[in-house]
C-alpha cells in the first residue's frame, strides 16, 4: 500500500498548514536578490549554495544556533516591497506545493529596521499574500493565506504586537504567537498579552515543548490559555511508552481538550528536540489520538515543504492516504478561521479529493 503513494500525488492533494514562518521560507534566489539592493553581505551568492548552507548552518542540533540563520532573511525584508515580495513568492510556493490552506506567521518588531512601522509591515506583508494568493487561484491554485503575528519571546512588544493583531483582525491576520529561544523564557513573562487577547476573543498559539519541556507546555496552557501548541513535541515526556501507554494529568488534558499540536518533523530534528524522523514521537501521539497536525516550521531551514514532510512520515511510519487525509483534516478543524469557513474547506475541497484515494 504504502508504495502506492508518489511524492507526486502527494503534492496534488489538498493540504493544510498551521505553521510556516514567513522569515524562515524565502525563496534562495530572493534573499540573493534583494540582499544586493541593501548591500547586506551573505554567507553564499549562489541561490543553491545558499539554500544549502541554510540547511547546514540550521542543521545544528541547538535551537539557539539555528536561529540565528534568521539573520540573514530578516536582514533583507526591512522595506516594504520586500516584505511584499517575500509573501506574494510565499503564497504561490505553497499554493504550488498543494497546499489549500496556510497559516503563515513572522514578527513585525524585526523589520523595524529601516524606516516602516509595525502597522505599515502587517499591511505589506498582507499584500503580498492576497497578490500571490489571486495569481495561485488564476493558475489552477486556490490558497487561503492566514497571517498570524508573532512577538519575540526574548523581548517585551507582546503587548504592542498583540493588540497589533486584533487591529488588523478583519484585514487577515487571524492570530498571534510568540517564539524565539525558549529557554529562559516562558510564555508567562507575556501574561497581560494573552490576557488581553483572551477579552478580545482572539485567536493565539505558543511556541512551546520544543526545547523545552513540560513546565513550558504547562504554562502555554494552564496559565496563558493557548488555543494550539507550537511544536508541543514534548508532551511525550508526560507520557509513560509500553504496551498500554500511561498519559500523565497534563498529556491527558491536552488530548481531552482536542489542543492540537503544530508537529515539524524535520525543524525537530535540526534542533535537536528529537533523534530522527523514524522516532519523531508523532508515531506514539497520532496511536493516541491526539490532535496531530503535521508543518513545515521553516521550509528554507529545512529544505523542505508541506509535502515533502509527509513524504518523509510516509517513508518512515508507513502511513497511506487516510492518515494523510486524517492530519489534513486535523490541521482544517484547528485553523483560526471561523468554524463555517473551516467546515467548507473541509467538505468542498478536502474531503473530495481524499475520497478518490482513501479505501
Ligand atoms: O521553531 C522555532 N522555534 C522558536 N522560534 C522560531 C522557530 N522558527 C522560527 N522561529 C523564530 C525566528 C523567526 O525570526 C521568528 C518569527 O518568524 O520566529
Ligand atoms: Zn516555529
Amino acid at each position: 500500500m504504502v508504495a502506492t503513494i508518489r511524492y507526486e500525488d502527494i503534492v496534488k492533494v489538498p493540504k493544510a498548514l498551521l505553521h510556516d514562518h514567513l522569515d524562515g521560507g524565502l525563496r534562495p534566489a530572493t534573499i540573493v536578490e534583494l540582499a544586493a539592493e541593501v548591500g547586506h553581505e551573505l554567507p553564499a551568492t549562489d541561490p543553491e549554495e545558499l539554500g544549502r548552507w541554510f540547511v547546514a548552518a540550521a542543521d545544528s542540533g541547538s535551537l539557539e544556533r539555528y536561529l540565528e540563520t534568521f539573520a540573514h532573511t530578516v536582514a533583507v525584508m526591512q522595506t516594504a516591497s520586500a516584505l511584499r515580495r517575500v509573501a506574494r513568492e510565499c503564497a504561490l510556493d505553497l499554493a504550488a506545493d498543494g497546499v489549500v490552506y496556510a497559516e503563515v506567521r513572522f514578527a513585525p518588531e524585526q523589520h523595524l529596521e529601516r524606516d516602516l512601522s509595525l502597522d505599515e509591515v502587517v499591511e505589506a506583508v498582507l499584500a503580498g499574500f492576497a497578490e500571490g494568493s489571486a495569481e495561485a487561484a488564476a493558475t489552477g491554485h486556490p490558497i487561503r493565506v492566514g497571517t498570524l503575528l508573532t512577538a519575540m519571546r526574548h523581548a517585551a512588544r507582546s503587548q504592542e504586537i498583540a493588540e497589533l493583531a486584533v487591529r488588523h483582525r478583519d484585514s487577515g491576520v487571524v492570530g498571534f504567537d510568540i517564539a524565539g529561544a525558549e529557554a529562559g523564557f516562558p510564555p508567562t513573562r507575556h501574561l497581560d498579552a494573552f490576557e488581553y487577547l483572551q477579552r478580545e476573543n482572539f485567536h493565539f498559539t505558543i511556541h512551546a515543548g520544543e526545547a523545552f519541556g513540560l513546565p513550558s507546555i504547562w504554562q502555554a496552557i494552564q496559565w496563558c490559555g493557548a488555543d494550539r501548541l507550537g511544536h508541543g513535541v514534548r508532551i511525550v515526556d508526560d507520557i509513560t511508552p509500553g504496551a498500554e501507554p500511561v498519559l500523565g494529568r497534563l498529556a491527558a488534558y491536552v488530548r481531552d481538550k482536542r489542543i492540537p499540536l503544530e508537529l515539524c518533523p524535520s525543524s525537530n530534528v535540526q534542533t535537536g528536540a528529537v533523534g530522527s524522523i523514524a522516532e519523531h514521537p508523532i508515531g506514539l501521539l497520532r496511536d493516541l489520538r491526539f490532535r496531530v497536525t503535521v508543518n513545515t516550521d521553516n521550509r528554507l531551514m529545512s529544505g523542505t515543504s508541506m509535502s515533502r514532510e509527509m513524504a518523509l512520515l510516509v517513508d518512515a511510519f508507513g502511513y497511506g492516504w487516510s492518515e494523510l487525509r486524517w492530519f489534513t483534516i486535523n490541521a482544517m478543524k484547528s485553523a483560526f478561521i471561523p468554524f463555517d469557513q473551516r467546515l467548507r474547506i473541509i467538505d468542498e475541497v478536502i474531503k473530495p479529493a481524499y475520497a478518490e484515494l482513501v479505501d
